[in-house]
């Protein structure tokens, strides 16, 4: 069995044998300190599964955790403790549990884990993400409100139906690449919001190829044991040259400082000669002083938003083509109502909103069936608490098990089912799911840490599905016998950010005869 947490596999942290020796010796005397030291609780832990001595359940979890943790829900309860070395671990499993902890209890459980290598040493504290809950995380958060909430983030719909009848043409002229152009799109779309550019014409663009891997290295370096500095914090201040991996974190801040710098200087330049496309950026630099952020912080907060919408978005477009080819009737009914709301004549739009409530339901269903983050992102409490008798102490670290969320039987009968009529009355209205926030499922996260991006995501996924739809059919390929070779329904790839089907293949074409307009029309609205 694959193991996620104890592999500490990267050598800039362990540079040689003997030292590879003292730091095993270290890490065990720091164990023992810790169970002979640690405070006695104030009373029990939820219940959980029983672990080695010392080390707890740290063997136990796989790589697919949240598969693994929707079993032992099913054994311990909705609330649940795991043992990561001496750290106490709470594992959140319905929306009851959750809403009353992260979002009506948020004041206490809406801090991160401390991360020292990626978000203090590669992002220099800079990362949204990454951030403890505090007086540059509220700073943050509301200049991030201001310009992604539900009424600003109408500012980028003109870009989101551009990018939208893009992704028709790329689909139509070169169908079996469909991967590609959904990184593409999703890439271009989150950098037009953020910085008001103009589309990137591919998923391989230099700047998209750098900013992805800013992601992954943060991603990577936030892996439980992918630097010992993460076990061992007083490491930080270890001088550079004897803590190579220092020396590179920090290179790398410097470089991907300037980077971001240099993107939101440049939208102020364009500010400057009044020629500026409205977006997230020129929204901070106008209200910088409301803000309060420096310059720095601003350019930080704009960069990490490509970096938490890009790929996220990218995936749920994958998960989207994967329901289309499995579930045919899904896609008729909803070409159906695309049909009779819009006509053959014309792409959909955002004007078309109210008249689509199908393609809207299909939205939160993707979102439900396969989050692309199942996991969220792991939070820390800020005080001790107790929850139906059960102690939870401060520094606990929180894990919202979404997947689980998603699928409760309770909730959702025939959770398994790609159905989007579950969101919706006989009338055509929204039915929406208690502690859901608005959404029908839970794949945004919770309380004062919910996505900042989840509007503009949205309407990204609305008008880009509408488009789609409008435009093409998505069926499974032909096996070597001509019939119809349906693609796995939960094979899955954890790439670290986020979650994606395997890659399978489809055949997407235009839609019947008159979609020999399809491209022109599609073309038209980009001329
Ligand atoms: C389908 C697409 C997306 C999904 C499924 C998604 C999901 C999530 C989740 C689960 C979290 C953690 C929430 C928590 O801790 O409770 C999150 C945080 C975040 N998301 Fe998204 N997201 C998406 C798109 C976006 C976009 C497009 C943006 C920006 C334009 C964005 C910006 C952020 C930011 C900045 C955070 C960190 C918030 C904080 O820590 O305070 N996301 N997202």
């Amino acid at each position: 069995m694959e193991l996620l947490i104890p592999t500490f596999p990267n050598t800039w942290s362990l540079p040689s044998l003997s030292i590879n020796k003292v730091l095993l010796f270290l890490f065990t005397a720091y164990l023992f300190t810790k169970v002979l030291f640690s405070k006695s609780a104030k009373g029990p832990l939820p219940p959980g599964p029983r672990g080695l001595p010392i080390l707890g359940n740290i063997f136990q979890i796989p790589r697919l955790q949240w598969l693994k943790y929707t079993e032992w829900q099913k054994e311990f309860g909705p609330i649940f403790s795991l043992n990561f070395a001496g750290k106490p671990v709470v594992v959140l499993n319905n929306h009851e549990v959750a809403g009353e902890l992260l979002d009506r209890r948020s004041n206490i459980y809406s801090s991160r884990p401390r991360f020292v290598m990626a978000g203090e040493i590669l992002a220099g504290g800079l990362s949204i993400g990454f951030t403890e809950y505090g007086e540059l995380w509220k700073k943050f958060r509301r200049a991030g409100h201001d310009g992604l909430n539900i009424r600003t983030s109408e500012n980028y719909q003109a870009g989101q139906e551009i990018e939208a009848a893009m992704l028709v043409v790329a689909l139509v002229t070169d169908p079996d690449h469909w991967d590609d152009h959904l990184k593409r799109t999703a890439a271009s779309a989150v950098l037009a919001a953020v910085y008001g550019w103009a589309p990137v014409q591919s998923k391989d663009d230099p700047i998209v190829t750098r900013i992805n891997e800013i992601m992954e290295r943060l991603m990577l370096a936030a892996l439980p044991g992918a630097y010992m500095v993460d076990i061992f914090p007083i490491m930080k201040r270890l001088p550079t040259w004897i803590a190579p991996w220092k020396k590179w974190g920090l290179e790398w801040q410097k470089k991907d400082t300037d980077m971001f710098q240099g993107f939101y200087d440049g939208v102020a330049k364009t500010l400057d000669e009044g020629d500026a496309k409205p977006s997230f950026s020129s929204s901070l630099i106008e209200r910088k002083e409301k803000h309060g952020l420096s310059n720095v912080e601003a350019a930080w907060l704009a960069g990490n938003m490509f970096g938490a919408g890009a790929e996220t978005s990218a995936g749920t477009l994958a998960v989207f083509l994967l329901a289309m080819t499995l579930y045919p009737d899904v896609m008729r009914k909803a070409q159906r109502e695309i049909d009779a709301a819009v006509g053959r004549g014309r792409l959909p739009t955002f004007a078309d909103s109210p008249n689509l409530p199908y393609v809207w339901a299909i939205v939160r269903e993707v979102l439900r069936w396969r989050p692309v983050g199942p996991l969220g992102l792991p939070r820390c409490t800020t005080e001790d608490d107790w929850y139906k008798g059960y102690f939870i102490p401060k520094g606990t670290v929180i894990i919202a098990n979404m997947w689980a969320m998603n699928r409760d039987p309770t909730v959702y009968p025939d959770y398994e089912e790609f159905r989007p009529e579950r969101f919706l009355d006989g009338e055509g209205n929204s039915v929406l799911p208690q502690n859901t926030h608005g959404q029908g499922h839970v794949s945004y996260g919770f309380g004062r840490r919910i996505c900042l991006g989840m509007h503009v995501a949205n309407n990204a996924l609305f008008i880009d599905i509408a488009s789609v739809l409008w435009a093409v059919n998505i069926e499974p390929e032909l096996g070597p016998d001509g019939k119809p070779a349906l693609p796995s329904r939960t094979d899955c790839i954890d790439e670290g950010l986020v979650v994606r089907p395997v890659p399978f293949k489809c055949r997407i074409s235009p839609r019947s005869t008159d979609t020999a307009n399809v491209l022109q029309i599609a073309k038209e609205k980009l001329s």
